[in-house]
């Protein structure tokens, strides 16, 4: 039988969450250890357990179909390739860095600069737009130590809560992308593999919106109900369903995750008691 072939990264930040994103669509992949592939028992898949930075080059040779990857890879060095889904996790973006104690007022200031960094056709672009040339050092790791060793002046590299950058007594001054784990799509895909990944993406969406949302189940009397539902966000039809005790009732909706924070004091005053709320596993529109 045909199989789509899945890039997914061999260890690393994006592994793990990938592997747990297919096993929430129901594909059970048969994972031997330090197998470089894997064969899906109940969904026509292989995976393929490559680097991140090696994933575009696969792609574009349509040695695999698809990859789960982080989309500042395909800004760096897939620009060809297509993005079928954002999916959700590892986000971060890509910034420039100075040392904390320099002063900065804008990108006009790195003109020449010495920028250490991995990705040196994203700071390229970025500063070709401002017409600021760089003097580009490439480093594939620990990028944030080459301004305290004298090595560069500026560095440019994935930020997330910023304590790298923190630890090594450096500032952020630009943000040039934002970005997360992405679905994307080698040009060369086959039309029988097509239909198996719109197949694979009706999953992953029914999964990523269920992450988003709650299940909220309450009880209420019956004449709070009309207020109660005015309140509660993004909901197209309550089910209200009749306690045993007389003049009360069960609401019960979906809901954004984190809009629940914001309504749940006024639901309470609105008379909602015995408030639960409920993960929901997969959501089909
Ligand atoms: N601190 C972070 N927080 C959130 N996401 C991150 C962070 N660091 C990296 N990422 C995202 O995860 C991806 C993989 O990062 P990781 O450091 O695991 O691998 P890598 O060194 O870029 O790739 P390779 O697999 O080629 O060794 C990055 O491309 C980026 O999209
Ligand atoms: O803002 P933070 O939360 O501190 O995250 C940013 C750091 O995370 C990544 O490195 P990683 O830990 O993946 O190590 P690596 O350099 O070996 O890839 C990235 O290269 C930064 O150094
Ligand atoms: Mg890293």
């Amino acid at each position: 039988m045909n199989k789509i072939k899945i890039a997914v990264q061999k260890s690393g930040r994006l592994n793990e969450d990938s592997l747990k994103l297919l096993k929430d669509c129901g594909i059970s992949i048969d994972n031997g250890k330090d197998q470089l592939k894997a064969s899906a028992s109940n969904f026509p898949l292989e995976v393929f357990y490559l680097r991140n930075g090696d994933i575009p080059q696969y792609l574009r040779d349509g040695v695999v179909d698809i990859a789960i990857i982080g989309e500042n890879v395909l800004v760096e060095k897939g620009t060809d390739i297509t993005v079928a889904e954002k999916l959700g996790f590892s986000k971060c973006r890509v910034s420039i860095a100075v040392p904390k104690d320099v002063s900065y007022t804008n990108i006009q200031d790195l003109n020449e600069a010495r920028i250490a960094t991995s990705y040196p056709n994203t700071v390229l672009n970025y500063f070709k737009r401002f017409n600021v040339k760089p003097d580009i050092h490439i480093i594939n790791g620990s990028v944030e130590i080459a301004p305290n060793i004298g090595l560069a002046d500026a560095i440019c590299d994935i930020v997330s809560s910023g304590s790298t950058l923190f630890k090594n007594n450096l500032k952020e001054v630009e943000q040039i992308l934002t970005s997360e784990a992405v679905l994307a799509v080698s040009p060369s895909i086959s039309n029988q593999n097509q239909e198996i990944l719109n197949k694979l993406q009706f999953r992953i969406q029914a999964v990523l919106k269920a992450r988003k949302s709650k299940y909220i189940l309450m009880n209420a009397p019956n004449e709070k109900i009309p207020s109660i539902i005015k309140l509660l966000p993004g909901m197209r039809s309550p089910t209200v369903l009749p306690l045993a005790e007389e003049g009360w009732s069960s609401i019960h909706t979906v809901i954004e995750k984190n809009s629940f924070w914001e309504v749940i004091d006024e639901l309470k005053t609105n008379g909602a008691e015995g408030l639960l709320v409920v993960p929901i596993e997969k959501m089909v529109l």
